[in-house]
């Protein structure tokens, strides 16, 4: 059965927003986590772009497509919040991380993190990051059952030790804080929302005080010493007018980068992986591209090189957007494309399905890099039809610095190894949480000499 969300103020020309909702509170969450992708396109042909539902426990405004995009993210009107929306999800562990702050308090911050990701900076963070990429996959070990997700995700999370924090653990303390850093990454979807000993939300708030813990005790010394890394950058960084972070803007904004950085890369490059062993001719296509640099570690500059891993990289993120849904609160009555939403409600962009849609993408299932290149610039359709990264105020920082590291990784698996599934194979996406392979991608992994 369809209702409406609320009627329109009398007098307006706006549409009210409709929807089937179904069981208060409960609504079609768990179908939505599971099939995303049949789900919104069941809506957006009943409804249309701008749909309400009920989603983990919230009345929430679903709008597709680029231009319903365009208008939430731009936000114009400062109608649509971070702070709220974000915080039901993951704002006890990420407290006061730069998304989660709006308007001109944000800005401020944005402006001073900004020269953390300067053109010179991201040079040193590439050179920083360098030698553990080559150590982290000169110890892959060939074989079959090779789990590309879990491999990944452990180079990166080395990685961010290295350029993130740069400082020396022993291997208790490393273990001690990628395991506080896991916790708290994964308190955001637990089901049970209260603090119980033993469960998901209670054991990311404990996390949290670890990593803050962590943080202050090395902040002193990162002030007055410096370094190459991105905890050095923050505590250094001033705007032109004399703006600095405070000690706890910097703990906030390390726990908080070092999430959005973590599972977004790793999620990127296990889609590349997987779409790369399925299609072979692909994968030896950016392989001859790496192999044309001449070089193991490849540097800043060349980087722009590897144009067929730039679009596979691009065509990965698009089949699997990192971040699958945006959401904001309304802070004051607005619309979106004609339709009536009040104030306080919490209204998504759903980039991972937005993706997907046959109005926007020839043939959306398909692995088609090249429908990124020039002459064919399918996301050139509009500014929001791809949109991995999000866009307006809150457009990630930190896309440069993915795209390093990514392309620097791939450079180097693909100059020592070859991969391989079966053919016929199909990964098991879950799509409950941020997007990831339930089996973890087993591959066969060949080394080459
Ligand atoms: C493939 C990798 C990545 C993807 C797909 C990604 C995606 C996103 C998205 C969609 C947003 C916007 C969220 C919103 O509007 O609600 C965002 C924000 C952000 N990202 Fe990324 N991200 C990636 C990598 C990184 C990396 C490597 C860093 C840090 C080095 C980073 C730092 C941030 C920060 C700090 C914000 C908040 C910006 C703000 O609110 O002003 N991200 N990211």
């Amino acid at each position: 059965m369809s209702s409406i969300l609320a009627p329109p103020p009398p007098g307006s020309d706006l549409k009210p927003v409709l929807g089937a909702p179904g069981v208060p509170l409960i609504g079609n969450t768990i179908q939505t986590m599971r099939d995303p992708f049949t789900m919104a396109r069941k809506r957006y042909l009943r409804f249309g772009p701008v749909t309400w539902g009920w989603l983990l426990g919230q009345r929430t405004v679903t709008v597709q497509g680029p231009e319903a995009a365009e208008t939430v993210l731009v936000n114009k009107d400062k109608a649509f919040a971070n702070g709220p929306a974000w915080t039901y999800y993951i704002g006890p562990f990420f407290t006061r991380g730069i998304m989660l702050l709006d308007f001109e308090e944000h800005l401020h911050h944005r402006r001073i993190m900004q020269q953390a990701f300067t053109k010179p900076k991201l040079r040193t963070y590439l050179e920083t990051m360098a030698p553990g990429i080559e150590r982290g996959v000169g110890a892959w070990r060939p074989g079959t059952g090779f789990t590309f997700y879990d491999h990944i995700k452990q180079l990166t999370l080395d990685l961010a030790t290295d350029v993130f924090m740069g400082v020396e653990l022993d291997p208790r303390e490393a273990d001690r804080i990628n395991g506080a850093f896991i916790d708290a990454v994964r308190a955001g979807t637990a089901y049970v929302r209260f603090p119980v000993p033993g469960l998901r939300w209670h054991r990311g708030l404990r996390a949290r005080k670890v990593l803050e813990e962590f943080f202050r005790r090395h902040l002193p010394a990162k002030r007055r010493d410096g370094g190459d890394d991105l905890f050095a950058a923050l505590c250094q960084a001033e705007t032109d007018d004399g703006h600095r972070f405070t000690d706890d803007d910097v703990v906030n904004h390390m726990i908080f980068a070092l999430m959005a950085a973590h599972d977004t890369s790793t999620i990127t490059m296990t889609t590349m992986a997987y779409y790369l062993a399925r299609h072979p001719e692909w994968q030896e296509r950016v392989r001859e591209e790496s192999r044309a640099l001449g070089k193991a570690v490849p540097e800043f500059d060349d980087l722009d090189r590897l144009v067929s891993l730039d679009l596979v990289m691009k065509e990965a993120m698009r089949l699997v957007s990192p971040v699958p849904a945006l959401p904001r609160r309304t802070v004051k009555d607005t619309s979106v494309l004609g339709y009536h939403i009040p104030k306080g409600t919490t209204v998504v962009v759903p980039t991972l399905t937005n993706h997907h849609m046959p109005e926007v993408w020839k043939d959306p299932e398909r692995f088609d890099p090249e429908r990124f290149a020039e002459g064919r610039r399918e996301d050139k359709s509009h500014k929001y039809a791809w949109a991995p990264f999000g866009g307006g105020a809150h457009k990630c920082i930190g896309l440069h610095f993915a795209g390093l590291q990514i392309k620097s990784v791939f450079h180097q698996v693909l100059l020592n190894f070859r991969w391989s599934v079966p053919d016929g194979y199909q990964w098991p996406l879950d799509t409950t949480s941020l997007p990831s392979p339930k089996d973890g991608l087993p591959v066969r992994l060949e080394r080459l000499t």
